[in-house]
């Protein structure tokens, strides 16, 4: 899908003049027209090869699907789009250029002239046209038909859409080999061998490893923007309100008439044009937003009023009396009172919420630059999972739960994912789907045979087929505890690989602690979940391991700290313990001294989801 195309006017004319651009605004409605999903940016810059350089990586960078240039392309010493073009692209598409002037020849020998350049940068398609309206409608028409599919070409997509469906369909296909040998199921290890890393050393690890991520960059509407982290400062390029505005419905006076009776000489409610300059001895009835009257530099609220006279058939009020003396200012938001001119409205680094993307659309707004986290792919492991739509349940078996969880937690942190299906229980199928995975996605979270069964294949797989590097194949926390993190070379990039175990809850639990925070690391933000001290409602039996327990938080009338109630058994297979879960508290390991808390005590929680969710 072709989601942010670019049209660059390039011409010192026009950057001097906008209204002379007539091919910038013809191209841009074609581009409507055949990409109407597309966020469209629109720019003029003059002949000046560093700055067409600087505007077409920046649209690179940003991930556009394609940038078309028009302008800048003919014989005058001023004409260099096709030498800064040539500088950017990393192929050339020639087929392009050489069908658009086969085309031009047939209406204008001029078409010679044209030094038009296609070609591609990363991901982006870029293509020049001519500078006149009359040449972007021909060669837009040539190259329209071929546009959609370049471009699904250049993103891999059809390769994309057949590795998916080849990975939901890893038993029927796989033609993978491995390394790791099954067979000898007698002369497996009875002691794991990875080392137990304690929790901080877990951590360090993620943040270490993942603060790696080199910063990229995209451009989207404010509100795919929502939980994204933003990569520029924006500024309110207008006064908040722009018009000195009414906060009550009342009256607009002069305060130097003060108290007494007033002519009410119009009626403005909000929206409309300002009007003539009130007088002294006159007011103007107003409704809360309306847009002041010159003059007039306060608001008499209406509970403040008395009718004096009005016209017969009452639909005029023709005098006031303003009851009490107003003060000047009294219920006006002046010019800029909310947001005065050139406020920071969002910072580069902050995280998108409700609040900031509506006062961005306030302030006009449309697109935001953000960074792009990595592509995650979701996959999960075992012989005994059936797809969650599959209504009959095969013996032994059980829906996939695990995929679906995962996919549905990350979109609520911001995250998008591929699914890449289940993969069985044999090291060639685990290897193909991996594999699979890591062509599509820089991140692979994959849930199942992280422990010691004889099917728990992940990490042999990941260090015998993919030479991977473990940071940590055991945790000392409950639930997760073979939950672990490798890094590998594959197709030449460092791919990044969380295994969760298989058991529903260890995988929710080690996502919230692990993967989010990875994701988070990658995009800048540092630092975990919110801590804070809650009082257990209840007695707590401890582990051996320090442990995440799933609870939901009830504040206390009294102003004391909020109570935290476990939801029920907290075994790792149970995922109703996370139902209605907005902390994970921190619980202790239990210690021969210490092998319970009791009701009342004091721990720590990670505020892991909104608190407003009752249990
Ligand atoms: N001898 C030992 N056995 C186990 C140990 C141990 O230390 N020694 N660790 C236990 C712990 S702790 C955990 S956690 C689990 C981890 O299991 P695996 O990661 O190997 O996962 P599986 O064996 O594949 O499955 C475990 C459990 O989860 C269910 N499952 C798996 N995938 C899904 C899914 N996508 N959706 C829903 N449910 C899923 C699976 O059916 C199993 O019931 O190992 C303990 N064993
Ligand atoms: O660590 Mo496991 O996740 O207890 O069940
Ligand atoms: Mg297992």
């Amino acid at each position: 899908m072709v989601k942010a195309v670019a049209v660059i006017t390039i011409s010192d004319t026009c950057f001097k003049d906008n209204t002379k651009d007539t091919a910038g605004p013809a191209l841009a409605d074609f581009v409507k027209e055949l990409f109407p999903e597309a966020n469209l940016h629109t720019i003029i810059i003059p002949d000046e090869k560093e700055i067409i350089e600087r505007e077409l990586k920046y649209f690179c960078e940003t991930n556009l699907d394609l940038v078309l240039t028009t302008g800048g392309t003919g014989l005058t010493p001023r004409d260099v789009t096709p030498e800064a073009t040539k500088a950017v692209i990393q192929r050339e598409v020639p087929g392009i250029t050489i069908a658009v002037t086969l085309a031009s020849l047939k209406k204008t020998p001029m078409a010679q002239l044209s030094r038009s350049v296609a070609g591609i940068r990363d991901k982006t398609l870029i293509v020049n046209f001519p500078g006149s309206k009359k040449a972007v409608t021909e060669c837009f028409e040539v190259v329209k038909p071929i546009l959609p599919h370049a471009i699904s070409l250049i993103h891999n997509e059809v390769a994309e859409i057949s590795y998916i469906h080849n990975s939901m369909q890893f038993n029927h296909t796989c033609t993978h080999s491995s390394n790791v040998d099954v067979s000898k199921v007698a002369l497996r290890p009875r002691e794991s061998p990875f080392p137990m890393l304690e929790m901080a050393e877990a951590w360090k690890h993620v943040d270490d490893v993942m603060s790696e991520w080199k910063e990229r960059l995209k451009i989207v509407t404010i509100e795919e923007g929502l939980g994204k982290v933003v990569a520029q400062t924006l500024y309110a390029k207008e006064p908040m309100p722009p018009f000195p505005a009414s906060v009550k419905d009342g009256y607009a006076c002069l305060s130097i008439d003060g108290a007494g009776v007033r002519r009410v000489r119009i009626a403005v409610t909000a929206g409309d044009a300002p009007t003539a300059p009130l007088c002294a001895g006159e007011c103007a009835r107003v409704n809360t937003g309306a847009a002041l009257p010159a003059g007039a530099d306060c608001v008499v609220q209406v509970e403040d009023t008395r009718l004096v006279s009005a016209s017969e058939d009452g639909q005029t009020e023709l005098e006031v009396e303003i009851l009490k003396a107003p003060e000047p200012q009294q219920d006006v938001r002046s010019v800029g009172f909310d947001i005065p001119m050139g406020t920071v409205l969002v910072d580069k680094g902050q995280i998108l919420d409700s609040a900031k993307i509506g006062i961005l659309a306030g302030a006009g707004y449309q697109n935001v630059t953000v960074r792009a986290p990595p592509k995650v792919a979701l996959l999960s492991t075992g012989n005994e999972l059936q797809e969650p739509s599959e209504v009959k349940l095969k013996p032994a078996h059980i829906r996939d739960s695990n995929r679906t969880m995962l996919r549905v937690l990350l979109k609520e942190h911001g995250y998008d994912s591929i699914d890449c299906g289940i993969a069985r229980d044999t090291p060639p199928e685990i290897v193909a789907g991996i594999a699979a995975a890591l062509k599509l996605a820089d991140v692979l979270v994959c849930t199942g045979g992280v422990s010691m069964g004889e099917k728990d294949l992940l990490k042999p797989v990941l260090l015998k087929d993919f030479n991977a590097t473990l940071h940590y194949g055991r945790v000392r926390m409950k639930p997760g505890k073979p939950s672990t993190f490798a890094t590998c070379e594959f197709e030449g990039k460092k791919k990044y690989i969380f295994a969760l175990p298989g058991n529903p809850v260890s995988a929710y639990v080690c996502a919230l602690l692990f993967v989010i925070r990875a994701l988070r690391v990658s995009c800048g933000v540092r630092g975990a979940w919110p801590r804070m001290r809650v009082r257990l409602a209840h007695a707590a039996q401890l582990d051996p391991r320090p442990e995440y327990a799933r609870a939901s938080l009830t504040m206390s009338p009294d102003g004391d700290m909020p109570s935290a109630t476990m939801l029920g058994s907290q075994c790792s297979s149970r995922l109703l313990s996370a139902c209605g879960a907005n902390v994970l508290l921190e619980l202790p390991a239990a210690t021969d001294s210490q092998q319970r808390l009791p009701a009342g005590a004091v721990v720590t929680a990670l505020i892991t989801g909104r608190l407003d969710i009752a249990s």
